[in-house]
């Protein structure tokens, strides 16, 4: 039988109908993360195993040489097809979805605006905003335990992309308790996630009769056509001058004059987006620009509250670099503990938690031998690799950051993936670097966590399009 039966050699269990190994996994019903799930059946059936996530069977490899074989086969390994065919559903026109000469017209208007020098001139803008965060954070008692951290770095993070990426102020801050966007984000990718698991024909329904996914997604749209009209009233020099440093000004000058003629075009000679395009491309990096960074600030809160001393190092380095009281971009690049905290933290806890690819052609990975067809999925699960001890001198169980000074200051290269690898690795790596690292120092010139007690951060994960800590609760003292 073709489906929900183990196909071939390759060890796994053995799926149930409809569902695959998802409950059995623990995946629904026990509320496990992709992160425990991965990492159990690894411990039983080895470094490559299949999975059915629902109706999708993946084959997960979890060794270096296999996963550094994927990355650098483009050829062979394409973006994975549980991806695209997952966020066609409510993006189909973005990014993500895309391969060949389409991806190609997309990625030309949108990755050069994420290059590390298209990005530094907003260091201003994201210290203004982290200022916004601890003024509202100055108002609250100081024993306050905040369960709500999570809330609030989404709300930072977008505030941030709003200006950064649109030039537009999204007032995440303002009644930010009820904010009508960050609340419509957080409703759409709750309600997207279970789509990942069901056959196309049931999300498609599911979808439709989704009450809090269409209510969502009209608040989004909204906010999305403000966007775009907003940019439209600049005259089109302006949008022209700014379209080398501004992604909504390089979408909307991108915008087909005839749609109807380019349509007919084959896609080696389209030019430009047409709105549909334009539309999708602003929800997808709307996204896609703030809820992973978010998910690693509210790690790194967490993790910092459980280690007070790495937050007294990452404020000795401070005061060390004269940045106790002003931080400016030339001193940034001195506080190197700093990185390697921003290192662990995705090591530990990648926000992420696999990239998936498509085998064009048969083919075998080199390391365990395993042959693959043309058509099979393939998944690199990024905390197997980084947790796997053969892989890293210092117990990688332990949250470490001083790892990247000493012992695991040269690790294998493959087996830290936070943001993926190879030809569609994250385009947002190196502003989530920068978002990261501006904002903590910020905080850490002002604040300290304190541990809310053991039951209301107790860490944990929770599972939706990313991997948040699931109980947070910190205390923050201004110093
Ligand atoms: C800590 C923050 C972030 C993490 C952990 C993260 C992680 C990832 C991962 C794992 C992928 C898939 C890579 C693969 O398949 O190998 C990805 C793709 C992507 N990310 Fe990020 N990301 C982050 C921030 C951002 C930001 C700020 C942006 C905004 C520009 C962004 C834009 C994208 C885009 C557009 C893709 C799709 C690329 C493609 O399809 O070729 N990400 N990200």
């Amino acid at each position: 039988m073709k489906y929900f039966t183990l196909r071939g050699p390759i060890p796994g269990l053995s799926p149930h109908y409809f569902f695959g190994n998802t409950i059995q996994s623990g995946l629904v019903l026990k509320d496990l993360s992709l992160h425990e799930v991965y990492r159990t059946f690894k411990s039983r059936f080895g470094d490559v195993f299949q999975f059915w996530l629902g109706p999708w069977r993946v084959i997960v490899v979890s060794n270096i040489i296999d996963v550094q074989h994927i990355y650098t086969h483009r050829n062979i390994y394409e973006q994975g097809d549980i991806l695209v065919e997952q966020f066609k559903l409510f993006l189909y026109d973005a990014l993500i979805c895309l391969k060949g000469a389409k991806f190609k017209r997309h990625a030309s208007l949108t990755i050069p605006l994420f290059r590390r020098n298209k990005i530094i001139p907003n260091f201003d803008l994201i210290i203004d905003c982290t200022d916004k965060l601890l003024s509202q954070w100055r108002s609250a008692p100081s024993n306050h335990i905040h369960l709500d951290i999570g809330q609030q770095c989404r709300n930072l993070l977008l505030l941030i992309f709003g200006f950064l990426a649109f030039d537009y102020d999204l007032k995440t801050f303002d009644n930010s308790d009820h904010n009508e966007l960050t609340r419509a984000l957080k409703d759409f990718l709750e309600s997207i996630y279970p789509v990942f698991f069901l056959p196309k024909v049931v999300s498609i329904i599911y979808l439709r009769l989704s009450r809090r996914y269409q209510r969502a997604r009209t608040v989004i749209q909204q906010y999305v056509y403000r966007i775009i009209d907003h940019e439209l009233i600049d005259c089109s020099e302006t949008i022209a001058e700014r379209k080398r440093t501004s992604l909504i000004a390089s979408l909307v000058s991108a915008l087909q004059n005839d749609e109807k003629t380019e349509m007919i075009k084959s896609e080696e000679e389209k030019k430009g987006l047409n709105r549909s395009e334009v539309l999708h491309e602003v929800l997808f990096f709307l996204l896609a620009g703030y809820e992973t960074t978010s998910t690693a600030l509210t790690w790194f809160i967490h993790l910092a509250s459980k280690h007070p001393r790495v937050q007294q190092k990452i404020k000795a380095e401070l005061l060390e670099n004269n940045c106790k009281e002003d931080l400016s971009l030339e001193h940034l690049d001195s506080l190197g503990y700093l990185d390697c905290v921003i290192t662990e933290v995705l090591r530990f806890c990648p926000p992420g938690d696999s990239s998936a690819r498509t085998l064009t052609m048969d083919d075998r990975l080199p390391e365990s031998g395993t042959q693959l067809y043309a058509g099979d999925e393939v998944l690199v699960p990024f905390m197997n690799l980084a947790r796997d001890p053969r892989y890293w001198s210092i117990d990688p169980e332990l949250f470490y950051p001083e790892r990247f000074l000493g012992e695991d200051k040269n690790h294998q290269s493959y087996a830290l993936l936070p943001f993926g690898g190879g030809h569609r690795q994250c385009i947002g790596q190196d502003l989530a670097r920068f978002e990261l690292k501006v904002i903590i120092a910020r905080l850490m010139q002002h604040v300290t966590f304190g541990d809310g007690g053991p039951e209301v951060n107790a860490g944990g994960f929770v599972q939706t399009v990313t991997i948040m800590p699931k109980h947070v609760g910190v205390t923050v003292q201004f110093d």
